[in-house]
């Protein structure tokens, strides 16, 4: 120990000498890794180092809440990634240093989007689900990850663009989807890929002229993705065709009684965001729900069963029956709790030095939070069930922690709740999800692979059937195609 390390460091792997932990840091299923290391070294809390840099993976709720919780005012900055402004990339509001730019932006969004504000969306919500739900009907099985992948992306594109995508061939989305995928490679090999110690800068491996023309590519496309919906709602505020959305509204204040220009700039930067942070991750749970229900058919007939009594067959569930459907309810929490999309949130960084638990953490450390097994008994089962109290009522756990912690919790989370209830209980409503068939209509294995794609984690070779659950339901979702 040093005076600048007035304690010793949590447990971990035994760094090495001048690369420190540079090859023990995972760059894949690292939530399960640090696991691993829990048992290894014995400790919730875990430490690794690289030249100079810090990482702290917290394997329990209870040390998650009151580092991120309590000591907030330390625990939410994110870490300094100087690639964030080579990719073109500081308008992410997730990216962002804990700093007064973006409270300003944190502030905008829980005007919009906390709850109260955030059923303004609604609508939009159920518009793009009862597209989702004739899109299940008409199209063949296989097509199943492309429509939820579009429904994933038609609904913040609206929302905050009024902007309507017809299909993922949209030039928005193709450039949007190259900005992410190649920044974000980059980004992870930059920051994890024994390259800890790097942070931000561009992979030092990849021929250096190849890594910048990348660079340069993904800046490119970030710029393409953003002018394509933003030009768009322009256009047809002009022609007085726009829907309502969040840039319109803001535009339309600034023609009617001006906005700063920090404010405009603000909302802009928002909407980018929103785009990428609602996409991935509800892509990722809706996966994971269709996924699910293939597997488990008995809590599939129970929860039909809850939606007939209390619905009917005459018509689609809606919001307002949300509070009368616990068993549903139970299904998005067990849901969002069995294979949370970022199984390691997204990293926050601390501001100052601290000690905790006799452990030292110095200023700037990265910190991981991982999926707490203990914190829900037999965790990999599949269990709506547990939600429920002794006398059969839902329980008040409504706290879901795939949305993360303390000042930077997700800031969508009501606006999230809201499209992934409806999805559940559309869907649930009108089909009947079971294992993938052959041609003659036998079941096939049900595949169990998930990926890691940057810090989310998809389902991947989703083969699930879907089929109408009757002729009522058909005709329920034939009727939407009309409207
Ligand atoms: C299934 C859906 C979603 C999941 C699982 C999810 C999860 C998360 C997580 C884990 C974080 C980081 C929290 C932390 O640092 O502790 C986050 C941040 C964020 N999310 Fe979500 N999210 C979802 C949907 C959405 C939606 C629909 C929106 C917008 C309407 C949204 C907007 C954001 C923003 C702006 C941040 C950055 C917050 C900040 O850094 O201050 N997310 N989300």
């Amino acid at each position: 120990l040093t005076k600048s390390q007035p304690a010793p460091y949590p447990p971990g792997p035994k760094p090495k000498f001048l690369i420190g932990n540079a090859l023990d840091i995972p760059s894949v299923k690292s939530s399960k890794v640090y696991v691993e290391w829990e048992k290894k070294y014995n400790s919730k809390i875990l430490h690794a180092e690289a030249l100079g840099n810090h990482i702290l993976v917290l394997n329990s709720l209870e040390d998650a809440d009151e580092l991120l919780e309590k000591r907030s005012k330390n625990y939410s900055d994110r870490p300094h990634i100087p690639l964030v402004k080579i990719l073109g990339w500081e308008f992410n509001i997730s990216l962002m240093q804990f700093d007064d730019v973006w409270r300003l932006h944190r502030k905008i969004c829980q005007q919009n989007f906390r709850k109260g504000a955030s059923e303004e969306y609604d609508p939009v919500h159920v518009s793009k689900v009862n597209d989702f739900l004739v899109d299940l009907l008409s199209t063949p099985n296989s097509n199943l990850e492309t429509n939820i992948k579009k429904l994933s992306i038609a609904i913040p594109l609206a929302s905050m663009y009024g902007y309507h995508l017809e299909s993922l061939d949209d030039p928005c989305v193709i450039a949007a989807e190259k900005s992410a995928s190649e920044g974000g490679n980059l980004l992870i090999t930059a920051t994890y890929v024994n390259a800890f110690p790097f942070l931000g800068r561009l992979p030092t491996w990849v021929p250096f002229a190849k890594a910048s023309r990348i660079a340069e590519e993904v800046r490119k496309n970030t710029k393409e993705m953003m002018r394509i919906p933003t030009e768009k709602i322009k256009k047809l505020m002009a022609e007085g065709k726009a829907s309502p959305s969040l840039v319109t509204s803001m535009l339309e204040r600034k023609f009617s009684s001006g906005i700063t220009a920090e404010e405009e700039a603000t909302i802009e930067n928002i909407a980018y965001t929103v785009y990428g942070a609602a996409s991935g991750t509800t892509t990722a749970s809706m996966a994971t729900f269709f996924h699910l229900m293939s597997k488990h058919r008995d809590i599939q007939r129970k929860a039909q069963a809850e939606i007939d009594e209390v619905v009917g067959t005459k018509r689609l569930p809606g919001y307002e029956d949300r509070p009368r459907l616990p068993y549903i309810e139970a299904i998005y929490r067990e849901v969002m709790r069995i294979a949370a999309p970022l199984p390691l949130s997204v990293p926050h960084a601390t501001l100052e030095d601290d000690i905790y638990k006799g452990y030292f953490i110095p200023k700037g450390t990265t910190v991981a939070m991982n999926h707490d097994p203990e914190k829900y008994t037999d965790p990999d089962a599949f269990k709506p069930e547990r939600f429920f109290d002794a006398s059969g009522k839902l329980n008040d756990d409504g706290r879901i922690l795939a949305y993360g912690f303390g000042r930077r919790v997700c800031v969508g989370q009501h606006v999230a709740s809201s499209i992934m209830w409806l999805v559940i209980v559309s869907v649930l409503a009108c089909f009947d999800i079971g294992a993938p068939e052959d041609d003659d209509g036998n079941e096939l294995p049900i595949n169990e692979d998930y990926e890691e794609v940057g810090i989310v984690r998809y389902k991947i070779n989703l083969g699930c059937s879907v089929k109408a659950r009757s002729r009522d339901t058909a005709q329920l979702v034939t009727n939407l195609r009309m409207e």
